[in-house]
């Protein structure tokens, strides 16, 4: 691990050029030989010889669903398809993410493969972070900030092509967007393009709710939608293993298999699942020490965090090469799942698990749970290997148990809290909540104890109307709307900053870091961080400290047992409580 503060201080955008190859890019001569070194492997990918055919479909096609299978090159080579075929001249191609992670990510090989400079005609926004600019043709976005910026623009009139990637994870913004793009739709036929997009689709569903859409596969005939072209998905084949027996300790699982892949497989690097980052911290700590055990002749593995709560400049971590003559194992939640591409990746490693949210409806109470997987995030998992060349899928649980496995994911809007989209619906006008035109409706006690929850905070009047002195202004707020009414409050106590710190810290992952078999340890140290005045404000001191002079040595596991080594986990809140406030 480098120097904590000096990463820290670096803008994503520096950090982005220097992972999307670095300062030689800001040549115009190297970024063209780069877009031309790249153009054979992009016409090798499945989807080139669909290329024409696609682009056909479009045309025809104002609402379109695509099916393709992993790596056959639909997220980075369609937009670009777009962009040739003239859809900037009437607008911008913009492309959506589940995930931070993967919006950046992909915007930054797109950047490189078209041979222009991330954040000009590609870019890429997220919370917090908007790589754009005036020239901006293709822009990738979390599925959140197209939500946002309908607030703004209700007809989305500044694009002429809307992508929803990875439409399967069916995400609580994907979700609600898929309703309003329905609305949207009716106004715009003629000059917007909406194209569904996803590896592991049960595009049924998206056909009949967008009135019989057309639908096309980019390989196989499984499926009785139409075939562009017999192509092979994944561009290379990718072994699958599965355990003979289920695994009673997952962690152990992952230990054992990720060094026997170390010690007997060829070079390539490994990505393993896993379900959130205290986890990740301890299942760094416990390579590293295992590492120590090795014989010297056996290559480094160097383990590599990736989870959402990063800042996006330690994320790319994960996408650099490991130095020579070690191997790099990646370890992360679910947001590896989907769109990326990790250079050198050859090895999966699927526990079958993944953090979920859950809701309940009576006590308005949401929690993350470890769950199981669906099918669909498995095959997703699996894709991830392959890409490059030949890979390998070690999937930690019987073939049966993926037998028993759900087909796809339970849409979110079907398990969380829906206090914001709510605020942000009625935002946008639509009043009637609980007639809005949803692909798999809510269910009605949730939105009821949203707009019941709304109202206690203000944002509502007596007629189930926005508020302007509150709930407008939470609308417009990059928070929850409990969060956003504590800010609305500190501000008029004078306590903004305080009060951001607190919120800060409580959108994050667990600040404290406590190791398995050294909780004693751990908890001594963190009393040290306690105030007699309560949790929140122990949370403040906690980031003050985290935020001065004792940076690094706070960052440094172990000690404090705060942060995990390279692990800084505090959300940019940076928010301004608006106007009047
Ligand atoms: N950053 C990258 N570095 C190297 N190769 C890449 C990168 N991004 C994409 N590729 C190559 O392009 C291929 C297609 O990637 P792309 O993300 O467009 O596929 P996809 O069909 O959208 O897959 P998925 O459904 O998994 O998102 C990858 O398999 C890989 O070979």
């Amino acid at each position: 691990m480098g120097n904590i503060q000096e990463e820290r201080t670096s803008s994503p955008k520096q950090t982005l050029k220097r992972k999307y190859r670095g300062s030689e890019f800001d040549d115009p001569m190297k970024r063209l030989t780069r877009k031309l070194s790249l153009i054979p492997s992009r016409k090798e990918l499945p989807i080139a010889s669909a290329r024409d055919k696609l682009l056909q479909e479009v045309r025809d096609n104002s609402v379109l669903i695509v099916v393709g299978e992993t790596g056959s090159g639909k997220t980075t080579q369609l937009p670009q398809y777009l962009h040739e075929d003239g859809y900037c001249s009437k607008g911008v191609i913009a492309v959506t993410q589940p995930r931070r992670v993967a919006a950046t990510a992909v915007a930054g090989r797109v950047a490189e493969e078209m041979g222009v400079q991330l954040g000009e005609e590609v870019g890429y926004s997220i919370r917090f972070e908007d790589e754009t600019s005036p020239n901006t043709d293709i822009k990738f976005l979390t599925d959140g900030m197209l939500l946002r910026e309908a607030l703004l623009d209700p007809l989305l009139r500044r694009y002429s092509v809307v992508v929803l990637d990875e439409a399967h994870e069916r995400t609580l913004h994907t979700d609600v967007l898929i309703g309003l793009l329905k609305g949207i739709h009716k106004s715009r036929q003629e000059d917007l393009r909406i194209i569904i997009m996803s590896a592991t689709l049960d595009f049924g569903k998206f056909q009949a709710f967008f009135q019989g859409a057309k639908a096309v596969y980019i390989q196989g005939r499984q499926y009785p939608v139409q075939v562009i072209d017999p192509l092979q998905g994944r561009q290379y084949p990718t072994q699958l293993m599965y355990t003979s027996e289920s695994m009673e300790d997952y962690i152990d699982a992952v230990l054992r298999t990720t060094f026997q892949i170390h010690l007997e497989e060829e070079a390539g690097d490994i990505l393993v699942f896993l379900t959130g980052q205290e986890e990740i911290l301890d299942m760094e700590r416990l390579i590293c020490e295992r590492v120590k055990n090795l014989p010297k002749e056996v290559d480094d593995l160097i383990p590599v965090p990736l989870y959402s709560a990063m800042p996006t400049e330690l994320q790319a971590k994960a996408f650099e090469p490991a130095p020579k003559g070690a191997r790099k194992v990646v370890l992360a939640t679910n947001v590896a799942e989907t769109s990326l591409t990790i250079t050198g990746l050859r090895y999966v490693v699927d526990t079958g698990l993944a953090k979920a949210r859950g809701y309940n409806a009576r006590t308005g109470i949401e929690s993350l749970l470890i769950s199981e997987i669906s099918k669909a995030q498995a095959r997703q998992r699996l894709g991830r290997a392959g890409r490059e060349g030949p890979g390998k899928c070690f999937r930690l649980y019987t073939e049966l148990k993926y037998e028993e496995l759900k087909s796809a994911p339970v849409p979110e809007i079907q398990r969380c809290r829906l206090a914001t989209v709510v605020l942000q619906l009625k935002a946008l006008g639509i009043d009637n909540i609980l007639n809005f035109d949803f692909l798999d409706p809510p269910p009605q006690a949730a939105l009821i104890k949203s707009l019941e929850m709304l109202y206690a905070l203000g944002a509502l009047d007596d007629e189930g109307k926005l508020t302007k002195d509150i709930g407008l202004r939470l609308a417009r707020l990059p928070l929850d709307p409990q969060g956003g009414r504590v800010v609305l409050s500190a501000a008029a106590a004078g306590c903004t900053q305080e009060a951001v710190m607190a919120l800060s810290v409580l959108g994050s992952d667990p600040l404290f870091y406590t190791p398995r078999e050294k909780q004693a340890e751990a908890a001594a140290a963190h009393a040290r961080f306690t105030s007699s005045d309560g949790d929140h404000v122990s949370l403040v001191k906690v980031l003050r400290e985290y935020l001065g002079k004792s940076l690094v040595r706070l960052a440094r596991p172990n000690q404090n047992f705060v942060l995990g080594e390279g692990a800084p986990i505090i959300s940019p809140c940076s928010c301004s409580p608006g106007p009047g406030a």
